[in-house]
């Protein structure tokens, strides 16, 4: 059981899939989490209501009871908040930062000297329990405390500890990811209609296709193409999908979509120091 006192600064979607994942877990009091936002008092209401944890406007914060800071605002708004926090926290605290773009050296430069951070990038699948979450350190983070977050984060699904080198092409596979699963779940469900299914039985038809699959890949021991070729049979149904999707650009458009996210996440904190044109 997690005994650190953890609050979120921002109530959005996924703090709200962050908590929703932690209180469903059980591995950590709901009333050790605190929730907090600039001035939505009704949004605060209704995560209270919902998850049964404590919930304050952050100017109301005891700033002293808190253990791990949760950053979950926007990027943009990332100054404001480390320069408000640099007068408020002590280096025995730790900011997690789950924003995409903001490195820990990003953090580190704007908090006080040795200021503990950990850059975090989980997906909304948090919500129930099935985030593939990224995690790593900044340069004075203690190793316990590095437990602690991963334990946190482990309570909302897998966590990888990765080189932050490679946090901006996670964040382009799974911190992004869900909505590419969505986006391909829409087609489905278009053209299933199209050819005059309903939508309803489509929506599930898709998704225990796509579960399906993962749990394939999850559970035994053959890699994508192997699993792939086993579905494919000669000059059948598969081939023939496979072959118009290879025609369209399919295996193009997926690392497409994965390079574009991961050099957005790269150019982001580049807008923020200005370095880019057409910032902010
Ligand atoms: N939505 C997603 O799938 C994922 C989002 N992220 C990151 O999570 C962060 C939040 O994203 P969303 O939840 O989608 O945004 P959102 O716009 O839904 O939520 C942002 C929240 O931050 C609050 N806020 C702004 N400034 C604040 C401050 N100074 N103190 C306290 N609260 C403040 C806002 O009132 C709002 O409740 C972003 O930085 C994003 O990069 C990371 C992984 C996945
Ligand atoms: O779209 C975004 O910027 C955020 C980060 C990863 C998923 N959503």
């Amino acid at each position: 059981m997690i005994k650190q006192t953890i609050a979120f600064l921002g109530a959005g979607s996924m703090a709200e899939a962050m908590i929703s994942g932690m209180v469903e877990s059980g591995n950590i009091p709901a009333q050790q989490i605190i929730v907090t936002n600039r001035q939505n008092q009704d949004r605060l209401n209704e995560i209270q209501n919902k998850y049964g944890v404590r919930t304050v406007l952050k100017d109301d914060l005891n700033y002293s009871e808190v253990d791990q800071f949760i950053l979950a605002m926007k990027p943009k708004d990332i100054d404001a908040v480390l320069e408000d926090l640099k007068y408020k926290i002590t280096p025995n605290q730790v900011l997690v930062s789950v924003l995409a773009g903001i490195s820990t050296s990003y953090m580190e430069e704007r908090l006080n000297d040795k200021q503990q951070v950990i850059r975090v990038m989980p997906n909304t699948s948090s919500m129930l329990r099935e985030s593939a979450t990224a995690i790593c350190p900044g340069q004075y983070t203690q190793m316990d405390n590095v437990i602690v977050a991963k334990e946190l984060l482990q309570s909302i699904g897998k966590v990888f500890v990765i080189d932050e080198e490679n946090m901006d092409v996670f964040t382009g596979i799974a911190g992004s990811g869900p909505a590419y699963f969505y986006y391909l779940m829409e087609n489905i469900e278009e053209t299933g209609n199209a050819e005059g299914m309903d939508r309803e039985t489509l929506r599930e038809i898709g998704a225990q296709t796509l579960l399906g699959a993962a749990k394939m890949m999850l559970e035994r021991d053959e890699s994508p193409t192997e699993l792939r070729e086993n579905v494919t049979s000669p000059n059948g149904t598969t081939a023939a999908g496979l072959e118009a999707l290879h025609q369209s650009g399919g295996g193009e458009a997926i690392s497409d979509a994965i390079k574009g996210a991961a050099s957005r996440s790269k150019e982001m904190s580049k807008e923020l120091e200005g370095l880019l044109v057409g910032s902010k």
